[in-house]
């Protein structure tokens, strides 16, 4: 992160909102290389990972996917219908958070001649198995041990992660003693199968709280390849600013793409997300409408005091990429350090965005030649 000095900060003050260093000139445009404008025509859909969302019926499925990825409220998925087929939608918010999610149907049978497990677990991704905790849940441990099997077998790279949902209908000692009993049930029918290498990851989520965005946030940071770069930036950022916390957030989705290696407690996220929410619904009612998907632009930011003593910052990242701080009031007198930093570390994000452009690049450049297509074709060579 680049020093701030004395000088910088007089410019700063001098100039105001405006000047080069604190804030983005006036005239500011996206360049040719901004991040989230063409990678989604790069990204070739069979490229992306993939997050393919499983269990029983009336388990809660759609209802995640809407919750998070349409803005559906809780209580308008009482009237979801029953999915009957496989449903794939493409996800590309931003060009971290680019994937596609599979809605399955309770009933599949994977057994049925035109599942083609091959092509269904194949492939980077995770599998999201959603049981659904207010319901007797043998049938559905069951289901989970045959899934993760079949899929393992066609892809051992293939991440498993459990949503223990539904949990707002359960009291606290419950949910520890639920997802207990669930975490020890399945991972005793993989020993006896002798799979115990397939690791399980376990949330607590509920479509009625921010859970279901925390651990959606979790999957999707998996699938993130720049995500211990975007950690080592972050912490760069905090500790040289005075702040807190920081997330890196999809404003989209309100999933949190990369935070800070401190631990995250769910207060502090609640808190940012309803900072998201109240900066997309101010500018939603007062402000102008120029047609984007949500009210959100490189003019976007807020400043947010708390009644103890507490500051929350958002800062517009990228088109879709929102930059929230949390920190002690003392330390944003130095506002123009904070700006100064978050500066530099836009444009660290930008040359990460830059590199996995390239890659990309030469990754559909080298699918695209000719020698590799007539090596596919023909099988390998000896
Ligand atoms: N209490 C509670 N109910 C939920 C939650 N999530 C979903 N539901 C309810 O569960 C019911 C079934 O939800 P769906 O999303 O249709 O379930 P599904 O798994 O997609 O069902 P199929 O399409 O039949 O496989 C709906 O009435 C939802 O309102 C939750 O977190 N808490």
């Amino acid at each position: 992160m680049a020093s701030y000095t004395q000088e910088d900060d007089k410019h700063y003050r001098e100039y105001g909102p405006g000047c080069e260093i604190g804030s983005f000139p006036k005239d500011f445009v996206y360049g040719p290389d901004d991040p989230d404008q063409d990678i989604s025509l790069i990204f070739a859909p069979d490229q992306k990972p993939k997050i393919l969302l499983m269990g029983l019926r009336r388990s809660g499925k759609s209802s995640i996917q809407k919750v998070v990825f349409h803005k559906m409220t809780p209580n308008e998925t009482l009237f979801l219908e029953s999915t009957n087929k496989i449903e794939s939608e493409n996800i590309s918010n931003s060009s971290f958070v680019q994937f596609k999610i599979l809605d399955f149907p309770g009933q599949i049978d994977f057994f049925e001649p035109s599942f083609d497990s091959e092509k269904i677990f194949g492939g980077h991704g995770a599998l999201v198995f959603v049981i659904d905790a207010q319901d007797d849940y043998m049938e559905a441990l069951n289901r989970l041990h045959q899934t993760v099997l079949r899929a393992h077998k066609v892809n051992p790279h293939l991440r498993f992660e459990v949503f223990i949902h539904k949990v707002d209908g359960l009291s606290d000692d419950t949910k520890i003693v639920t997802q207990r009993d669930i975490h020890q049930r399945a991972n005793d029918e993989l020993v006896d199968a002798g799979m115990e290498q397939i690791h399980l990851s376990f949330y607590l989520t509920s479509i009625y709280d921010h859970s279901i965005f925390e651990a959606f946030s979790k999957v999707v940071q998996k699938l993130i390849p720049q995500l211990p770069t975007l950690e080592n930036l972050l912490n760069l950022f905090i500790s040289n600013s005075g702040i807190e916390k920081a997330f890196l957030f999809d404003v989209l989705s309100k999933i949190y793409i990369a935070t800070d290696s401190s631990a995250v407690d769910m207060q502090s996220y609640e808190l940012c997300c309803e900072m998201i929410d109240v900066v997309i619904d101010i500018s939603d009612i007062y402000g102008k409408d120029e047609g984007t998907q949500v009210p959100f632009d490189k003019d976007s930011s807020s400043i947010i005091k708390l009644n103890n003593a507490t500051v929350l910052y958002l800062r517009e990242v990228s088109r879709y990429l929102a930059l929230v701080c949390i920190l002690r009031e003392e330390s944003f007198d130095k506002q123009g350090l904070i700006d100064y930093n978050f500066l530099c570390f836009r444009r660290a994000i930008q040359d990460v965005f830059d590199v996995r452009k390239l890659q990309l690049q030469q990754l559909t450049n080298s699918l695209s030649s000719p020698l590799l297509q007539n090596s596919h074709s023909n099988g390998p060579t000896t």
